[in-house]
Formats: structure tokens, C-alpha cells, sequence
């Protein structure tokens, strides 16, 4: 499935001190990606205003999605795009930057294909409403803005809002208390790692490929936060959370999803290396995961 990459190198939308580093990743990744078919969208150099919204840097947070959606919009519909030299569909595939880079692609995705399903392969919920929120930084917010909860002038049009029934979490494994008691409300769904990890009497893949086919859905979107990988496999992540994901079974688990439901779109964000180095030690896996998205099957 060819594909092409819009490289979104924000970090407004992190909480870390090291968010500067996110930038680094976004271009370490851009550097191994094919300029053919690699596009950038340019993120402001400043950090931007919380607009009162408290959602840190939402002034950042908002322009980047909306020349997000610029550049997206460029493209014809998903799936349709003929792809380079091939004539075979293909996917955009975002490229972060925080988590926040995955506002308008998954936006765009709900009000295209309302069949869709969102999988959120993440450490993490990002399920906080800003008044709930530890750390006021939109990464943690992001699925839940999706959703329609949050700050006024970061959730999608009535169009373009995720339905809670059509998200399946996983690999999640990072709560903060009232993230735990919305996923319990809503009754969202969860595929543990130890479910994405194991083979025992399943295949791998299958857990994951059930919960998805439980929402009805036919089409998926694949959100994919590094720190969802174990700390072992990875280093140049912002939140690490242990007992995560080995980087072969996030790719089965991948293969999995595209062999039964039809791939619309994904996202890849938060690789956070701090030195050109270990940049280079992780970029392996990072590709890997790319090619699991992006090779033909
Ligand atoms: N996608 C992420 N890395 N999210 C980190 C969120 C951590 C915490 N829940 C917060 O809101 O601050």
C-alpha cells in the first residue's frame, strides 16, 4: 500500500521538559522517509497562548491543526489516491511531533468513513478533559477532544466527532483517576499489552482484530504512540511506563488489523531522542513500524 507522510513536528502539545526533542524525532524520522512522497507542515517556533482554555499552548496546538488539515485536505479522499507509480490506494501516514498532530487526521477520518474504528495503541489514555487534566498539556487530551469533551475551539465540528463506542484503547496501561472512571462510564474498550503480546491460545493479532470487529466497524485508523512499546525496545521516549509492547508484536498486531479491516490512515508520534545517536539506535524500530503500515500485504 503505497503511502504518503506528512512529517507535523510539534511539541506545544507535550507536558514533558524535554518536548524540544520531539522536533529532533519528527526530522530524525523524516530523514529515512522517501522525499518523494514526504510532506512537512512548518509548526511556530514560539510556544504559544492558553487561550483560557487551559490547555497549555492551545494557540500552537489550533494552528498546526488547521495547516494539518490543509495539508490533508490537498489530498484526495483516503483510500483513493492513486498511489506513486502503482495504481494502488494509499494512506496518509502523520508523522509527530506530540500525540496533539493527530487532531485533524483523525477528525478528517471520522467524517469520511463512518464505519471507521480508532485504535489507540498508546502507554496512555489521553483521555483528560483540561479541567481534569495533571498537567495542562493537550497531549494528554487528545482522544478525549476527538471525542468531543475539551476545550471549545480544539473539538471537531458534529461531523467529525468520534463516537466513545467506536475507539478500542490499546496497550494502555498509564491512568490518571478520572480517565479511569470516563473509560468505565463509557465502557471504551481495551486489549491489555499482555492480550497484544500473547500467543498462547490465540494467534497474535486475534485479541486485538476481535476488538475491533466488536465496534462494527470496517475501517480503522491506527494511532500509534511510541512510549505503547516496552522501554527496553525503544529509549527516545518522553513517558516511558514499563511493560510495554516488543516491537514484533506491535507489527503482527498491525499486519493483523490491515489484513481484516480497510487501513484509512495512521499516526506515529512522540519519538523523543536526546542526541543524534540514539536517534539513530531507534530509528530500526521506528521503520519497522512504518513498513508494517505501509507494505503491500
Ligand atoms: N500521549 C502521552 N504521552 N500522554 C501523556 C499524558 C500523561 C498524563 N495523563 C497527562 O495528562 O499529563
Amino acid at each position: 500500500m503505497p503511502a504518503t507522510f506528512l512529517v507535523v513536528p510539534q511539541w506545544q502539545g507535550s507536558g514533558s521538559s524535554r518536548a524540544m526533542q520531539l522536533s529532533d524525532g519528527a526530522d530524525a524520522i523524516a530523514g529515512d522517509l522517501p522525499a518523494a512522497v514526504t510532506r512537512r507542515v512548518e509548526v511556530p517556533l514560539g510556544a504559544g497562548e492558553s487561550l483560557d482554555t487551559g490547555v497549555h499552548r492551545a494557540s500552537s496546538v489550533l494552528s498546526i491543526r488547521d495547516a494539518v488539515a490543509a495539508a490533508l485536505g490537498a489530498d484526495p479522499d483516503d483510500g483513493e489516491r492513486e498511489g506513486v507509480g502503482q495504481g494502488e490506494p494509499g494512506i496518509v501516514v502523520t508523522i509527530g511531533g506530540d500525540c496533539g498532530v493527530e487532531l485533524a487526521p483523525v477528525a478528517r477520518a471520522v467524517g469520511r468513513h463512518p464505519d471507521l474504528a480508532v485504535v489507540w495503541l498508546d502507554a496512555h489514555a489521553d483521555l483528560c478533559t483540561p479541567e481534569e487534566s495533571p498537567s495542562g498539556a493537550f497531549s494528554g487530551m487528545v482522544l478525549r477532544t476527538l471525542l468531543g469533551d475539551g476545550a471549545k475551539l480544539l473539538v471537531p465540528t458534529a461531523g467529525e466527532t468520534l463516537n466513545a463506542s467506536r475507539v478500542v484503547l490499546a496497550g494502555t496501561r498509564s491512568y490518571d483517576d478520572d480517565e479511569e472512571a470516563f473509560i468505565e462510564e463509557k465502557a471504551i474498550r481495551l486489549v491489555t499489552v499482555d492480550q497484544l503480546q500473547q500467543s498462547e491460545d490465540l494467534e497474535r493479532g486475534d485479541a486485538l482484530v476481535a476488538a475491533v470487529e466488536s465496534t462494527g466497524a470496517s475501517s480503522v485508523y491506527l494511532h500509534i504512540d511510541l512510549d505503547v512499546l516496552d522501554p527496553a525496545e525503544i529509549a527516545g521516549i518522553s513517558y516511558p511506563e514499563p511493560f510495554g509492547l516488543t516491537v514484533a508484536a506491535l507489527v503482527e498486531n498491525i499486519t493483523a488489523v490491515r489484513r481484516r479491516f480497510t487501513l484509512v490512515g495512521a499516526g506515529i508520534t512522540q519519538f523523543a531522542p536526546s542526541s543524534p545517536d540514539t536517534a539513530a539506535d531507534d530509528l530500526s524500530a521506528v521503520l519497522r513500524i512504518i513498513s508494517a503500515l505501509t507494505r503491500p500485504l
